[in-house]
């Protein structure tokens, strides 16, 4: 049953152990049968003990086992008595025999020799050598060893038995033990896969101290490199520290030189101001512009200036039935340029007013006379001539300049600049963006001062005294250069047209105006002052000018325009209790320039031409008259 067993499970794979007693057993078999003579229920026997000693060794409980017993028989009973191919177990000890003694066997004192001549194991005794005594003591003892032959089947019998036991307990062993080998391969290959795991971890583990250590190197390195870094970084914070130090005493000092400064510059504006005040709110000035190359032929006025520049004397001559009568007036400004001065001395003049706008004040600065008498050139000149640049292109420089003055001083300047025309009483943007639109009202110019009407409105701002066009465009300029190219586009814009005074006459009165506002955190303080610098359209007289049509209409409203405005410096003269700065465009537009607390500079622009006398006669009249006003005190638009 063993056998075919363990044949059944050869194909298997094995467990160390059972290949152990597969082997033993084996092992046992062969010497048993390599012994040569045994017999089979010896080999039987030996086989069984070889079992019983392999079941031993897998822990089976250990029996005394009996193998040598049966050699104890008779050799007779031995060849007739059934032998169990089954271990038998032991009688007692005193039945067991030695091999040696079962060679010869004595009965009754006579020793039977159970071997032939030859020396050959024969087993049977003759018969002639027994007798009756003996044959009944041999049947005695035949009988008792069939009786222990009977003991002994027994004995076999449990023996067969104890050794199914043992059987379905070894065959139950093997069971576990195969499931243990089983469980076993498992644990085995769950050890191999844990080992190899463990082997990747291993490696990984390995290149992790690897990395470990270089990061702990790299981490060392950074340290120290911190401790330097540190180092030099209080080293710096300290110098740092000590430089903040120097620098706060340094702005300390600074800071009340700049209110020294400022002190000493708010000394010097007063000054200033106070002397403009004396000089009076409204200067009028006189220019005599110089013929050009093509009029050289053209009569001129005897106009003459006094050397001190103040007046100007201007004679007509008159025929009378017996002599020629010369009718001289002199007429006093607060400064005259005879055709000789250029743009530069005209400038020196004005720019005080300039300065005070800078200052906070409302100024304004306008050029008055009759067309062709040279307005445009004094106030626009030749902005790419830096010599003929004229009045509004030096005040710009002059303000940028100041400006950047006095931010040295702590100051923070803002500058805004409008640029309008008034033709027809109405107001046109002289910046605003070309587009399409603005491109196709320009050319039909009717119908940009019709939708124009509406869209610039003259608003006050009454607390600061400011003048602003709504609508028109703004611009914020924090550079003299960007200036020129607004005036150069300005410029182009106005309306111009050919008269007979002047190829290129202005038919519009432009308005340049500069709103200036600062800042002195330092002090708290601030001011707000704006420059208007206005190019006049030039009077004229209808019959002279042989305008017709639109430009007649043009030329009427020009006058009238003109008129208002002198009607407006009348009334400031007189002091009149109310002004009509309402009844035109222009004094509307000009009511804080003029007024109250503005400073005025009124330009009075004449022709040098005989056939312009009459039209000179007016302009200068007109100058004085406006000299002769008193606008007031002047006061700072803004805080100051
Ligand atoms: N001081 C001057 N030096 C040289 N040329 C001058 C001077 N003043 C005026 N002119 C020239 O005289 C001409 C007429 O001057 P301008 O156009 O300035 O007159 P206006 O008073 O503006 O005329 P309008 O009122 O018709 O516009 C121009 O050719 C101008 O260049």
């Amino acid at each position: 049953m063993l056998t075919r067993q363990y044949k059944t499970n050869s194909k298997r794979k094995r467990a160390p152990e059972e290949i152990l007693v597969s082997r033993n057993v084996k092992q046992k078999f062969s010497s048993s049968s390599t012994t040569g003579n045994a017999s089979a229920s010896e080999r039987s026997l030996t086989k069984n003990v070889a079992f019983k000693n392999v079941l031993t060794k897998a822990s089976v409980p250990r029996r005394p086992l009996y193998s040598n017993k049966v050699a104890t028989i008779n050799n007779s009973a031995l060849t007739t008595l059934p032998i169990s191919s089954k271990p038998v177990p032991p009688r007692s000890s005193k039945s067991t025999v030695s091999q040696k003694n079962a060679a010869t066997m004595s009965y009754s004192g006579t020793k039977i020799v159970p071997y032939d001549a030859g020396g050959n194991f024969t087993g049977k005794v003759s018969p002639a050598n027994l007798n009756k005594a003996e044959i009944s003591r041999l049947r005695s003892e035949i009988a008792q060893h069939k009786k222990k032959l009977a003991e002994i089947q027994q004995e076999a019998a449990e023996c067969e038995e104890y050794n199914k036991a043992i059987e379905a307990e070894f065959s139950g062993l093997h069971d576990e033990l195969v499931k243990v080998k089983l469980d076993s391969d498992i644990m085995l290959a769950d050890i191999e896969q844990s080992k190899k795991q463990a082997d990747s971890y291993d490696k990984e583990l390995k290149v992790l101290d690897e990395q470990l250590n270089a990061m702990n190197e790299e981490n060392n390195r950074l340290h120290k490199n911190v401790q330097v870094l540190n180092k030099d970084l209080r080293y710096k914070y300290e110098k740092i520290e000590e430089k903040k130090s120097l620098q706060e005493s340094r702005l300390k000092q600074i800071l009340e030189n700049y209110n020294g400064l400022n002190s000493e510059e708010n000394t010097r504006k007063e000054l200033h101001n106070q002397l403009l005040d004396l000089k009076g709110n409204i200067r009028v000035m006189c220019r005599v512009r110089p013929c050009t190359d093509k009029e050289n032929d053209v009569v001129l006025a005897k106009l003459k200036c006094s050397d001190d520049k103040r007046s100007i004397e201007i004679s007509t001559e008159r025929k009378s039935l017996w002599r020629t009568v010369v009718d001289t007036s002199t007429f006093k400004f607060d400064c005259v340029f005879d055709s000789n001065a250029d743009q530069d001395q005209v400038f020196s003049e004005i720019s005080p007013l300039v300065q005070s706008a800078i200052d906070g004040y409302n100024v304004c600065i306008f050029a008055y006379g009759q067309t062709g008498s040279g307005k445009t050139y004094t106030m626009e000149g030749d902005v790419n001539n830096l010599e003929k640049k004229g009045m509004i292109p030096r005040a710009i420089d002059i303000i940028f300049d100041k400006i950047k003055e006095l931010e040295k001083l702590g100051w923070n300047f803002e500058a805004y600049v409008q640029y309008v025309e008034i033709y027809n009483e109405t107001i046109q943007d002289l910046l605003g963006d070309e587009d399409k639109k603005n491109k196709k009202l320009y050319k039909d110019r009717k119908k940009t001062y019709k939708e124009s009407k509406d869209l610039y409105k003259i608003m006050y701002n009454d607390n600061t005294r400011m003048t602003i066009v709504e609508n028109a465009d703004r611009r914020k300029v924090s550079r003299k250069e960007d200036m020129e190219s607004l005036l150069r586009k300005a410029s182009n814009r106005r309306s111009k047209a050919s008269t007979n005074s002047n190829s290129v006459s202005s038919r519009s009165h432009g308005v340049f105006i500069f709103h200036l506002e600062g800042e002195y955190p330092i002090g708290n303080e601030s001011s707000r002052g704006s420059l208007s610098l206005i190019d006049l359209a030039g009077s004229e007289n209808i019959d002279k000018s042989g305008s017709t049509g639109n430009q007649l209409k043009e030329t009427q409203n020009i006058n009238k325009s003109l008129s208002d405005l002198k009607t407006v410096i009348q009334q400031i003269k007189d002091k009149a209790s109310y002004v009509n700065y309402r009844d035109s465009m222009l004094t509307n537009l000009l009511k804080y320039s003029l007024g109250g607390t503005a400073k005025v500079c009124m330009l009075v622009n004449v022709s040098p031409f005989a056939d312009s006398v009459s039209e000179t006669k007016n302009s200068l009249t007109f100058g004085q008259t406006a000299r002769k006003a008193h606008v007031g005190t002047a006061s700072r638009s803004g805080r100051f």
